[in-house]
């Protein structure tokens, strides 16, 4: 069996990004930067009043109180009609350009007005409450790099940089096929021995939260046609994900199709607990990734395999999980040869990160218990017993 970083290396060496695309702003949500991105826009675009007051001289307002005429009313989206001179003043409003020859704003809560005069009550510091030009960004600056997923934030700061069109990589789309007579959708008719599949729908979940496409392609029974047609409902993928009938049993009939119908294969079965019948191959052209029926297994190969792919398509490093160093709140025993992934929970915050806890029950069918953790802790091969407040590596689970 080879290990969990050699079948990941193995498998990222078969994928590369997709192809950039021209995507409307509005439509950018969850989607991954082709390039770097270029401010087509300084802003603000000159020096603007953060405050509604008066546009002053420092010079004028070093003693106060003192009276200036006010010469001109400068609202936002307005340009100044001329320069301010000494001994006056300028009604500004927030947003608005201070004009030349004002180098300070005194707030309107520090003046009182007359007619066509102001007096100004408190002293200003040489630039206090103007907003220099260019003080967030300036045209031609790259504010968000190749490879950035867009956000609320991100939108927003394109959409400043006047930016409503974006390179924006291709999103994958990954087809998923579920196997095996017991099992159904939710919500169809089910007997009492039937399962109802929760992998499809979790994978699902995965691949569109990481900026995928999930084609959902049902679920194939166990017999010997549940192919036929299947290429050509996967044909445009990036991807074809099958869950289940990847161990031995003699009803595994998909993954022996598979194996029959041109598949070469690359390997089958790693040293991981969960999801050891991992397989992984060509079929002839189309990448399948082969993930064990157990939820629990095929959702953990979903973070430590497909997120990976998901990263490395989109060229977004971010989207792959990453190791965590915390502490063992209790003793672990010594490991065989499979890598283990432990779900955990962390029970209190600590200096040197955080407490975790292992479930004392681990099966891979318990699905609630990996919803309910909040990391995997690994466990390297033939790793020795471990005592409590030794430190340990996990991955955080993603919450929504
Ligand atoms: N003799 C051996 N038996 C098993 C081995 C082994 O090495 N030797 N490996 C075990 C391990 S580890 C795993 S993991 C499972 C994987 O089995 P399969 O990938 O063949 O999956 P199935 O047999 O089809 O199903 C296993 C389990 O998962 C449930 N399942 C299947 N599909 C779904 C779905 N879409 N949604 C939810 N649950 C699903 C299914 O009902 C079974 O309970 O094999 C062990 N056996
Ligand atoms: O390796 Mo299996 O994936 O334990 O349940």
């Amino acid at each position: 069996m080879i290990s969990v970083e050699e079948a990941q290396a193995r498998i990222l060496k078969e994928f590369a990004t997709t192809p950039a695309e021209i995507v409307t702003l509005s439509d950018s949500l969850g989607r991954v930067l082709a390039d770097d991105l270029e401010s087509r826009r300084t802003q603000p675009p000159m020096d603007v009043s953060a405050m509604d007051g008066y546009a002053v001289r420092a010079s004028d307002v070093l003693h106060v109180p003192t009276t200036l005429k006010v010469t001109m009313e400068i609202p936002a989206g307005s340009l100044p009609p001329q320069a301010l001179a000494a001994g006056e003043a300028a009604r500004i409003f927030t947003g608005a350009p201070v004009p030349p020859g004002a180098d300070s704003v005194v707030i309107q809560e520090d003046t009182e007005a007359a007619e066509d005069e102001v007096t100004i009550l408190e002293t200003a510091k040489r630039g206090a409450y103007v907003r220099r030009a260019g003080l967030d960004f300036r045209e031609g600056e790259v504010k968000l790099r190749a490879g950035t997923r867009l956000g609320a934030r991100e939108i927003g700061l394109a959409a400043a940089m006047n930016r409503p069109w974006l390179p924006l990589r291709r999103r994958p789309r990954i087809a998923l096929l579920a196997t095996g007579d017991e099992v159904v959708m939710p919500g169809d008719p089910i007997r009492e021995n039937q399962i109802v599949s929760s992998n499809v729908l979790a994978l699902a979940a995965l691949i569109e939260q990481a900026g995928g496409v999930a084609v959902n392609l049902g679920i194939a029974a166990d017999r010997e046609d549940a192919l036929d047609n299947l290429r050509d409902r996967a044909r445009g993928c990036d991807l074809l994900i099958t869950t289940g009938g990847a161990s031995v049993g003699k009803h595994d009939l998909v993954q022996s199709a598979l194996q029959r119908s041109d598949l070469s294969l690359d390997f089958w079965k790693i040293a991981m607990r969960p999801g050891k019948p991992l397989m992984f191959g060509r079929w002839p052209e189309l990448p399948v990734l082969g993930l064990p029926g157990n939820p629990v297994s095929s959702l953990v190969c979903g973070y430590l395999f497909l997120l990976p792919i998901m990263a490395k398509l989109l060229g977004a490093p971010d989207i792959a999980l990453s190791e965590e160093t915390g502490l063992l709140e209790h003793d672990l025993k010594e490991n065989d040869r499979r890598q283990d992934y432990l779900r955990a929970l962390f029970v209190e915050p600590d200096g040197n990160g955080p407490k975790l806890k292992v479930f004392e029950r681990q099966d891979s069918s318990m699905l609630a218990t990996l919803q309910h953790a909040d990391a995997l802790i690994i466990r390297r091969p033939q790793a020795r017993a471990a005592k409590a407040g030794e430190t340990c590596s996990f991955l955080r689970l993603p919450r929504p």
